[in-house]
């Protein structure tokens, strides 16, 4: 029997070392009492838990990063993935988003030919880089003048966005001055917009299907005004001398958010429903805070509650840290962090002397350094991988505008791969404490690639908090 005793490995590992102090065997002793209390703490937690059927605390992802970074698109495939009906029910709301998205387009083509004509009219002589002007032809004014009632279109559906608002420009977060070309319609999130448009989506359905209209005049009368401008629209945006006019004024309209021009014909139809590709691609910006709840499952886990945060816009820390009270940071499990690769060569619509991609890294800076932020791990997304691929092969040149970059390969591999450097030697450099950190290289809307990204997402923030209960 002591012979058995003696080889169980248990037992052996047990045994106290050979040759131990009295004040070891003290300090050994005192050592195990504290691991079994809390052992003990723990069993009776999980037991707590059990008894009381109460699920795991929520894991709490905020998402960050500039103004059209694609964060109410990652929001987007968050809720496609885990409450698709949801989703789906909201397509209404997205259809006139869609919409205006396709008139705001038209309207910058419209601006851009006003200003042709305003400048032949003026005389004014061309300086020697500036490239000339194409000479309109009658036919395309008469088209312009033609497309002018669209304007009525845009305020009936943002009358419907937000019934407070009296106008467009309330909608807007420009000054009055700039307002125009730039001009972009924004929701704040805590308006009920969606809630307008799933009661239209129903009526709109019965008149579609039925001999019953009750879809309200203004509504009904914009989309049948965009249904008749889509021959036109469609002329427009094909037409030589427009393409010319957009080459001079830099205007590339396909890589700008909310691109529907290729489109026309099909998001016109009267009976137009949003494609969930639809939904990812409409553009609305975000104003203000949202907070969305979801139940997500990993494996055969019981559901867990998570709780995502948008935050519309924010261009600096502050703008994020005036938002939330200091306690909100402390309990943030996640942040995911938004840097759109693609917009080297842009500058923020809100300030035309700072380049995007630098305001990026300027953001990420300010946030890997935060005390507030220390210990929450950070996913850094580098999105618009898509645009960014299709924006080198244009020709354009990556090392003219991040001018490090220098005479390197101008092609997706080397140029994402020095941003991902830089963005993860500033995580480096300037965190306080080792954390948990992790990059994708991201298009958000593309629903299967970021369909897998947030999965790996959830699985790693799932374990991350198990093994951070396992340590209270
Ligand atoms: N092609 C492409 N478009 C993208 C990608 N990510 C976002 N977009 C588009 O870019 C636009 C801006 O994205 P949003 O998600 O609205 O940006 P945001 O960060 O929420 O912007 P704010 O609400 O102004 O703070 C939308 O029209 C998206 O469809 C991407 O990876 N590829
Ligand atoms: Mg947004």
């Amino acid at each position: 029997m002591t012979v058995a005793a003696d080889l169980d490995p248990l037992s052996l590992a047990l045994a106290p070392p050979p040759g131990e102090s009295p004040q070891d065997r003290e300090a050994r002793i005192q050592r195990e009492r504290d691991a079994k209390k809390r052992s003990d703490l723990i069993d009776q937690e999980i037991s707590r838990q059990r008894n009381e059927k109460k699920s795991p605390k929520p894991v709490k992802i905020l998402l960050l990063g500039q103004s059209e970074s694609g964060k109410s698109t990652t929001l987007k495939n968050f809720q496609l993935i885990n409450s698709p009906k949801a989703f789906r029910a909201e397509r209404a709301s997205w259809r006139a988003v869609v919409h205006l998205n396709v008139v705001r387009s038209i309207r910058l083509i419209v601006n851009a030919l006003s200003e042709v004509e305003a400048f032949a009219n003026s005389q004014i002589p061309l300086g020697p880089d500036e490239e000339s002007y194409p000479p309109l032809t009658p036919e395309l004014l008469t088209l312009k003048m033609r497309l002018l009632p669209l304007q009525q279109v845009e305020e009936a559906l943002v009358g419907k966005l937000t019934p407070g608002a009296s106008n467009l420009s309330s909608l807007t977060n420009l000054p009055d001055s700039t307002r125009g070309a730039a001009q972009e319609v924004s929701i704040n999130s805590a308006t009920p917009w969606k809630g307008a448009f799933s009661r239209l989506m129903s009526n709109v359905r019965s008149s579609v299907d039925g001999p019953e209209v009750a879809e309200p005049q203004d509504s009904r009368n914009a989309r049948q005004l965009l249904h008749a401008c889509s021959e036109d629209m469609i002329r427009l945006w094909n037409d030589p001398t427009v393409k010319q006019v957009l080459k001079v004024h830099r205007l590339r309209l396909e890589d700008m958010a909310g691109f529907f021009l290729d489109s026309i014909e099909r998001v016109t139809e009267l009976s137009y429903e949003p494609t969930d590709d639809d939904i990812l691609k409409a553009r609305l910006k975000t104003l203000g805070v949202s907070e969305h709840h979801f139940s997500l499952k990993a494996g055969t886990m019981i559901p867990q509650s998570w709780i995502v945060y948008d935050v519309g816009g924010a261009r600096s820390l502050r703008g994020a840290l005036d938002v939330f009270p200091v306690p909100f940071f402390d309990d943030m499990d996640a942040i995911i962090f938004l840097a759109p690769l693609s917009c080297f060569d842009q500058v923020l619509a809100e300030d035309e002397s700072v380049n995007r991609l630098e305001d990026s890294i300027l953001l990420w800076k300010a946030i890997v350094s935060s005390p507030l932020l220390q210990e929450t791990s950070l996913i850094l997304f580098l999105n618009k991988c898509d645009i960014l691929k299709a924006k080198l092969a244009s020709g354009q040149k990556f090392g003219e505008y991040v001018v490090s970059y220098g005479d390197r390969p101008n092609d997706f591999e080397h140029t994402s791969q020095y941003m991902k450097k830089k963005f993860m030697m500033i995580a480096k450099q300037h965190s306080l404490e080792p954390r948990g950190f992790y990059t994708y290289f991201t298009s958000v809307t593309d629903v299967q690639s970021t369909s897998d990204i947030l999965g790996s997402v959830r699985d790693m923030l799932v374990r991350q908090n198990l093994t951070k209960s396992r340590l209270v």
